[in-house]
């Protein structure tokens, strides 16, 4: 690696006059300051929900399966985020340990200031009742058969003596009903009620005590695309009228495609993100623009997309090298990348798009930046990649790369 010049510097480590990126000298100041901060703990973990080198072996009959190994997530408080993934990636798992049904084996796992590596056995029954919801896939796990609608809603409420008395939690079930729009069959009893109001009431059901996150596992799994999206909509109401977290597990684009941010977890890791944000074209005309990331954890570590790794042979080792706003990884032993290209041109300091691709609302994801595209045409650098395809490892705390 090489330096360029140097200034003198803010309490940040970097110049105060400084108006373009920084350059090198910036970089290393920086990289030295942050070491100091997690040398001295102040580098804390700050997320309604944060998961940080998660890890659960289960073990049977003398087998281990490593169903998460090392996951890292943080989801701010009220944001409603999609989890995609290939079949056994780990998604039920994790969202079993996020919602206090099953315990980690090591690692961070924490939700709402709730330890949930730590929790007694009556601190995770409160947690259970109060601070998290769950909706399961299938709709008969969801509800009591010979209870009504509004019974369903008001049992989770008695069961955890909710003060007001049952005129109270009446009037709360009615409510919830209304807002997830099943408020005329609230009398019915789930053998009644389609699957997709069943889902419905199950999420009025999963927020009748008020929790401060919701978590959901394949919710529309068992429904049709238009009654998905009814369900759905039951989640988005949820949160933006409540301001309750939700995470939703799912294989459904129609769902992972209208979320801010879909998080794609590969080999019981996160590998990718797509965050999705409206902005106003020069035309005036509001465009849908997703963007995709690789995630990188704490330690520095990212997955290479396999096109990237395959387009340019990589293997075993790779070179890395720090230039003021990217980071440039390279073949060890020359190959396509030795005349010049960078794999990866990203503004990584601002924390721009790993691959830059853009796109636009109207072809839909379909046409790019999201996990699930295909890979660009020919493997090339600066295109898409498939969730489930193989990746490379970077480690880049140590500069060794492999
Ligand atoms: N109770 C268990 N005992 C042993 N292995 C398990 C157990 N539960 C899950 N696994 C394994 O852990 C891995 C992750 O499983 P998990 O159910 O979390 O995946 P998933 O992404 O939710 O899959 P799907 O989309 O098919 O539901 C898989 O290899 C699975 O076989």
């Amino acid at each position: 690696m090489t330096t360029t010049a140097s200034g003198s510097t803010g309490t940040d480590g970097t110049r105060p006059d400084a108006t373009g990126p920084p350059d090198l000298a910036d970089l290393h100041r920086r990289a030295a300051r942050r070491a100091a901060e997690r040398a001295g703990g102040q580098d804390r973990l700050r997320g309604h929900i944060v998961c940080d080198g998660l890890v659960r072996i289960y073990r049977s009959d003398g087998v281990e399966v490593v169903a998460l190994q090392g996951l890292d997530l943080v989801i701010d408080r009220g944001e409603l985020v999609a989890i995609v993934g290939a079949s056994g990636s780990g998604k039920s798992t994790l969202l079993n340990i996020l919602s206090g049904l099953d315990t980690p084996t090591a690692g961070i796992a924490r939700v709402a200031d709730y330890d949930l590596l730590a929790l007694s056995a009556r601190r995770r029954l409160s947690y259970r009742r109060q601070v998290a919801g769950f909706v399961w896939q299938q709709t008969s796990r969801n509800l009591l058969p010979y209870l009504t609608a509004v019974e369903n809603v008001e049992l989770p409420m008695r069961l955890a003596g909710r003060r007001g008395g049952r005129r109270a939690r009446r009037e709360r079930a009615r409510e919830l009903l209304e807002l997830v729009g099943l408020g005329p069959g609230a009398h019915r009893r789930p053998e009644q009620l389609s699957g997709g109001e069943q889902q419905r009431c199950a999420v009025a059901v999963a927020v009748a005590n008020d929790p401060e996150v919701l978590f959901a596992d394949e919710p529309t799994g068992e429904l049709d695309e238009a009654t998905g999206a009814e369900v759905f909509a039951a989640l988005r109401m949820i949160n933006a009228e409540l301001g309750v977290t939700v995470v939703v597990v799912t294989h459904d684009h129609a769902v992972a495609d209208q979320v801010r941010r879909t998080v794609a977890i590969r080999d019981g890791r996160t590998a990718s993100e797509v965050r999705r944000t409206a902005r106003v074209g020069a035309d005036g005309a509001t465009e849908l623009v997703s963007e995709e990331y690789a995630v990188l954890d704490r330690t520095g570590r990212m997955q290479l997309p396999a096109a990237f790794v395959d387009a340019l042979a990589l293997r075993d080792r790779v070179r890395l090298d720090l230039a003021p706003d990217h980071v440039e990884v390279r073949p060890a032993n020359g190959g396509p990348a030795a005349d010049g290209g960078p794999v990866n041109s990203g503004p990584a300091a601002d924390g721009g798009p790993v691959n830059g691709d853009r796109v636009t609302d109207g072809g839909g994801p379909a046409d790019g930046g999201t996990v699930d595209d295909d890979p660009p045409e020919g493997g090339q650098p600066g295109g898409s990649w498939r969730d489930g395809d193989r990746r490379g490892d970077v480690a880049g705390r140590d500069g060794a790369g492999a």
